[in-house]
């Protein structure tokens, strides 16, 4: 039999698109060592004099893709580090994700914030998605604020709402694919860590105060978000079926991160942005799309910037002691 020319599509030939170098992702089976992480973590504190003890990772409307009024351009004294100066970093690939760690204060506290997150979809395996997390563990980071953009599945959702994460169903995790999976250091954590508080209740309740405080618990909601690998979105029976799990909110980040982060022993707060509302039912007409996401994103950015704001503000009390 011939061989298949590639550029030849239904008999008619196809113009190559103009050849992008794509970056390096794949793993080769290999993970980093805690030594590799140390050495990123050195390369870090040596870079800034902020001691970070909150980490934020920047979502859809968090300021990943833009800038000005964004909670992570509106962080004091800011020092930026590109992904790509970072050693053993990973860089972001998302068309117009920026890609860097901001250092620097959010209402008087020392933050850590990831403007741009890694994602399976790109390539990254799990644990290369999830490695800043330990690195931010190793700067001493105690608690990690996850934001994401998500479609809302709950019926009672309008886009635009905030859905303080209550649990999560870690979909990929049960076809095995878990950013703990392989051999297991137990200097960040236990082989079999419990998962059943990964979302502190502390901040879970102080988030809704606050919601009240600012005058926005009209479209502050709680529920169970999951992540699939994307980058597609969901089919209506994909979709119906998360709903008959309890699912109230779709994405394609976080989970693993809050798994990672929890193994290290990290508070974890996660907050998801509705952006689109996930389609249920053949007759309806919409197609969730990214622009949208984006458009949404960009239209809650200076609620979402005022409430972590505020957040990072009243968590400080609840975070561990040193031993
Ligand atoms: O979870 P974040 O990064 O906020 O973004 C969400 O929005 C994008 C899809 O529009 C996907 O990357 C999905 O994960
Ligand atoms: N998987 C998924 N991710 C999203 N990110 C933003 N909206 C959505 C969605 O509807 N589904």
């Amino acid at each position: 039999m011939a061989p298949v020319n590639a550029d030849i599509v239904n008999g008619s030939k196809v113009t190559s698109p103009v050849k992008k170098t794509l970056p390096e992702v794949e793993d080769n089976g290999k993970r980093y060592s805690y030594e590799m992480l140390v050495e990123t973590a050195n390369f870090l504190l040596s870079k800034t004099d902020v001691r970070p003890v909150i980490g934020v990772i920047c979502g859809s409307g968090m300021g990943s893709y833009w800038n000005e009024g964004s909670l992570a351009e509106n962080i004091s004294q800011p020092e930026c580090i590109a992904y790509e100066d970072i050693p053993n970093f990973p860089i972001s690939t998302v068309e117009g994700h920026h890609g860097k760690l901001v250092f620097g204060y959010i209402s008087d506290v020392p933050v850590v914030a990831m403007q741009g997150r890694f994602h399976y979809y790109e390539g990254y395996p799990l644990w290369k998605c999830c490695l800043p997390v330990r690195v931010m563990k190793l700067l001493g980071v105690k608690a990690l604020i996850a934001t994401n953009a998500a479609g809302g599945l709950n019926p009672n959702y309008k886009i635009g709402d905030l859905m303080i994460v209550r649990d999560h169903i870690n979909m990929m995790g049960f076809a095995g694919n878990n950013p703990l999976h392989g051999p297991n250091d137990e200097r960040f954590g236990p082989r079999f860590p419990p998962m059943n508080k990964a979302y502190n209740y502390e901040f879970r309740k102080v988030a809704k105060e606050v919601a009240k405080e600012l005058n926005i618990d009209n479209m502050v909601r709680e529920g169970v978000y999951t992540c699939l690998g994307g980058p597609n979105f969901e089919t209506v029976a994909e979709l119906n079926m998360l709903k008959m799990l309890g699912v109230d909110a779709v994405g394609m980040s976080t989970v693993h991160e809050v798994i990672t982060a929890r193994h290290c022993d990290m508070s974890v707060f996660a907050l998801s942005l509705i952006t689109n509302e996930c389609v249920t039912s053949y007759d309806h007409d919409a197609e969730a799309n990214h622009e949208e996401v984006l458009d949404v994103g960009r239209m809650r950015q200076d609620i979402l910037r005022d409430y972590v704001s505020k957040l990072v503000n009243r968590f400080v009390k609840y975070l561990p002691q040193n031993p």
